[in-house]
């Protein structure tokens, strides 16, 4: 029995240490984004992760694909070796810290560095992000994802859109000012409702005529401007498949880079009995149709590749786990088996 408690005691112990240890993260975090010179002195001892025109670096070791952590020495060294100067390193976005305090950088070298040039030097190769993300560990990719969304708002602010005139970004890149007008611009992410529509024993999966063949995922819709999240959710229903929400219950939320920085707000819905005959938007949808739970397990299992049939055609197969999306399915097919 003694045990039992010394083992719980072991463990709420653990709980707390790391709880403080995340909080004093937190807390080192936001004060390297509001203190200028303290997050300059951070750069010189902290890690960068690099970028080329948004593309993050990898490098393949073995079957894995792993993201290189530059030190600050090494990107001095490297920036020397290339003639560029060290007000690169200025350019670079705070992105995260490790549990000692190390924070991590993200830099994109695209205008001081050729691509290729860095390629051969570091033994790697600048990848797309849209492959990049499904090739690396599950905290990889988040870190990715949201690296490049900072790295592409930045590229993307650089002027005041009132007055025109150039804006500063402070040194960790939380923000960016105009001087002339005093506006402080933050990074955005637009709001995005994925919802998993259900008729308590089928759930509704859609196609874009964009996606590739085979894939089917959840309806989805971005917020328009004030609206609640159970607004777009009830909304992106009745436009995109003609039905009506009866009850909508929250799942999970992911930011998601594509096409640029959305924050996928996850939910399943269930649909009115009486009324489930799909009537589908096809300006925006290719398909949409109810899939039972068969269907939908097979799906999960199935991979890209082996989705095309003899005969041409391709047999559905959902989001990778990456994907929100995929989390909803699974989460219904576990409803459905319970
Ligand atoms: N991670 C996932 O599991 C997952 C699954 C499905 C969709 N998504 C993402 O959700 C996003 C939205 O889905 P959708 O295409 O069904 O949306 P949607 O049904 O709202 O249609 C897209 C259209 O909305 C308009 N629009 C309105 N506000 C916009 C904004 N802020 N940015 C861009 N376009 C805007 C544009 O005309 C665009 O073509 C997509 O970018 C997609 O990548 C992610
Ligand atoms: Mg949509």
């Amino acid at each position: 029995m003694a045990a039992i408690y010394q083992a719980a005691y072991r463990r709420a112990a653990l709980f707390c240490r790391s709880h403080s240890t995340y909080v004093k993260k937190m807390r080192y975090l936001n004060k390297l984004k509001e203190d200028d010179s303290l997050c300059r002195q951070a750069q010189t001892s902290g890690t960068f992760y690099l970028f080329h025109n948004l593309s993050p670096f990898l490098r393949k070791v073995e079957e894995k694909y792993l993201i290189p952590q530059l030190s600050a020495a090494e990107m001095k060294r490297i920036l020397e070796k290339f003639k560029e100067t060290e007000q690169w390193i200025e350019k670079s976005v705070l992105i995260g810290c490790s549990d000692e305090h190390v924070p991590h950088f993200a830099l994109d070298l695209a205008g001081a560095l050729e691509r290729s040039v860095i390629e051969a030097e570091l033994k790697g190769s600048f990848t797309d992000l849209r492959k990049a993300l499904f090739v690396v560990d599950e905290d990889s990719s988040s870190l990715l994802a949201s690296a490049q969304a900072l790295l592409r708002w930045h590229d993307s602010h650089q002027y005041c859109s009132k007055t025109g005139q150039p804006t500063q970004k402070n040194v960790a890149g939380s923000k960016r000012v105009c001087h002339a007008s005093g506006i402080t611009y933050y990074p955005q992410m637009s709001p995005v409702v994925i919802i998993l529509v259900s008729d308590g024993s089928r759930c509704l999966l859609a196609r874009q005529p964009s996606f590739p063949q085979g894939m089917y995922t959840a309806l989805s819709g971005f917020c328009d401007i004030g609206e609640a999240v159970e607004e777009t959710a009830r909304r992106e229903v009745a436009e995109e498949v003609g039905l009506e929400v009866e009850s909508l219950w929250y799942s999970a939320s992911q930011h998601w880079p594509f096409p640029s920085s959305c924050l996928m707000i996850a939910c399943h819905a269930l649909v009115r009995g009486q009324q489930l005959e799909i009537s589908m938007n096809s300006l925006e949808l290719e398909e949409a149709r109810w899939f039972g739970l068969e269907e939908v397990m097979e799906g999960l299992k199935r991979e890209p590749k082996s989705a095309k049939q003899d005969n041409g055609n391709f047999l559905p197969w959902f989001p990778p786990k990456q994907a929100i999306a995929h989390q909803l399915i699974n989460e219904w097919v576990k409803q459905q088996t319970s």
